[in-house]
């Protein structure tokens, strides 16, 4: 379960043999005909998918560089890339005869999208989300709630995503037998980071066969933004083994570079543990995990998944780094040139590309991976940004 140096398995013994368990299972049906069917079936007939990719026409025109196309996870069934993980993460939880899903969100997108897998197979849902997360994101936690799932408000330390994590992680100890944790991103304990990057690497495959019909070569740059890292990893997988296509993780440099005015993790980070994983982590000065902030609630997270930190330590991968102000910037942009609201996270990718495209020929291409679109941000945004 390690990626280089990265990754690994750090919990409590109580919990070595349910997560042996989760492995086992993960490893005994990833590659059986009817999990492959079974998500193949729900993915086309229920999720939508495949997710469109759309020429960014006007946006590109905007630039005046590259041409930036758009993979539109925003139209993926809730509105973001989290159903591809979390409707496999249920059936996995259904082959272990799990009666209970449990998980943290930040965003809502995740709670949203396992609250919508759990209602579709049948299972209970109980999402934990920091209580300046559930004011922010208020029409998620109405949906979570529509949706069945209990939603436990969390009121530890800064009330967002990480005291999410390790209340949603204490819940999940409580209760193991008959529950599982169905984490939100490629973040974790082994195997997570694996699974929901396996789970994710649909949007990369689609990807690759769809910018054929589009241009025919490969991209030159392909572009995500970067809180876990799932919706990087799952776009990333489609062209990790084409050396000639450049994969940049953005990361959200918030209202600058002092410590706790970003999540800019691998930018600003060092090698640490924490939520059960090594990976390159942002720490306060007792090497806890630091304070972060991001105006997209989905990114705003302390560390990254051990994979990415690992393609980033092999050159494979760069990181990108985009602020509040580019993002919001970016949220308008798309909404007024192409008529596609972006969720706040999603921004960060679009702001990194039209920054890139003007250093960029005419004739060279860039792929952003749309995570998520923009209504759980539309209040916020219109309230603190006036609409230009
Ligand atoms: C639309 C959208 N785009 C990007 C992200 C960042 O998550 P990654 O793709 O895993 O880096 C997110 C993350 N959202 C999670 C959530 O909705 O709960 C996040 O807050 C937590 C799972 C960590 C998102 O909602």
């Amino acid at each position: 379960g390690f990626f280089g140096k990265f990754g690994g398995s750090f919990i409590p013994p109580m919990l070595e043999v349910p997560f042996a368990e989760i492995t086992k299972a993960y490893n005994d049906i990833k590659n059986s005909p009817e999990f492959i069917e079974e998500l193949k079936y729900v993915r086309k007939h229920f999720q939508g998918r495949p997710t469109p990719i759309s020429f960014a026409k006007n946006l590109t025109e905007h630039c005046g560089g590259a041409k930036i196309y758009l993979k539109r996870e925003d139209l993926n069934h809730t509105g973001a890339h989290k159903l591809n993980h979390c409707m496999a993460e249920v059936i996995l939880a259904k082959h272990l005869g799990k009666k209970k899903v449990i998980a943290e969100t930040g965003a809502g997108q995740h709670g949203v999208a396992l609250a919508t897998a759990a209602a579709y197979f049948g299972l209970e849902c109980e999402i934990h989300m920091g209580e300046v997360d559930v004011e922010k994101e208020h029409p998620n936690v109405v949906r979570m709630k529509i949706l069945g799932a209990k939603v436990v408000t969390v009121t530890d330390g800064l009330k967002t995503l990480k005291e999410a994590v390790d209340s949603a992680f204490g819940a999940y100890i409580q209760e193991y037998e008959e529950a599982i944790y169905c984490i939100g991103s490629v973040v974790g304990p082994h195997p997570f980071p694996m699974m929901v990057r396996d789970f994710q690497s649909v949007v990369g495959f689609e990807a690759k066969e769809q910018f054929k019909e589009h241009e025919n070569k490969l991209p030159d740059s392909v572009v995500a933004c970067v809180g876990g890292g799932s919706n990087a990893m799952g776009i990333f997988a489609g062209f990790i083994d084409d050396k000639e296509v450049g994969l940049v993780g953005v990361e959200p440099l918030g209202r600058g570079s002092k410590l706790g005015d970003h999540a800019a993790s691998l930018t600003y980070g060092e090698e640490g543990v924490m939520h059960g994983f090594n990976s390159i982590m942002l720490k306060d000065k007792d090497g806890e995990p630091a304070p972060v902030y991001s105006i997209g609630s989905g990114i705003d997270y302390p560390s990254v998944g051990p994979e990415q930190a690992y393609l980033n330590e092999t050159g494979r991968t760069t990181v990108g780094l985009c602020d509040d102000k580019e993002a919001v910037n970016a949220f308008y942009a798309l909404s007024q040139l192409e008529g596609i609201i972006p969720a706040l996270e999603s921004a960060h990718a679009v702001a990194y590309a039209m920054k890139i495209a003007k250093t960029m020929d005419k004739d060279q291409t860039i792929l952003v991976n749309l995570s998520g679109r923009g209504d759980k941000d539309i209040d916020f945004v219109v309230d603190n940004h006036p609409i230009p």
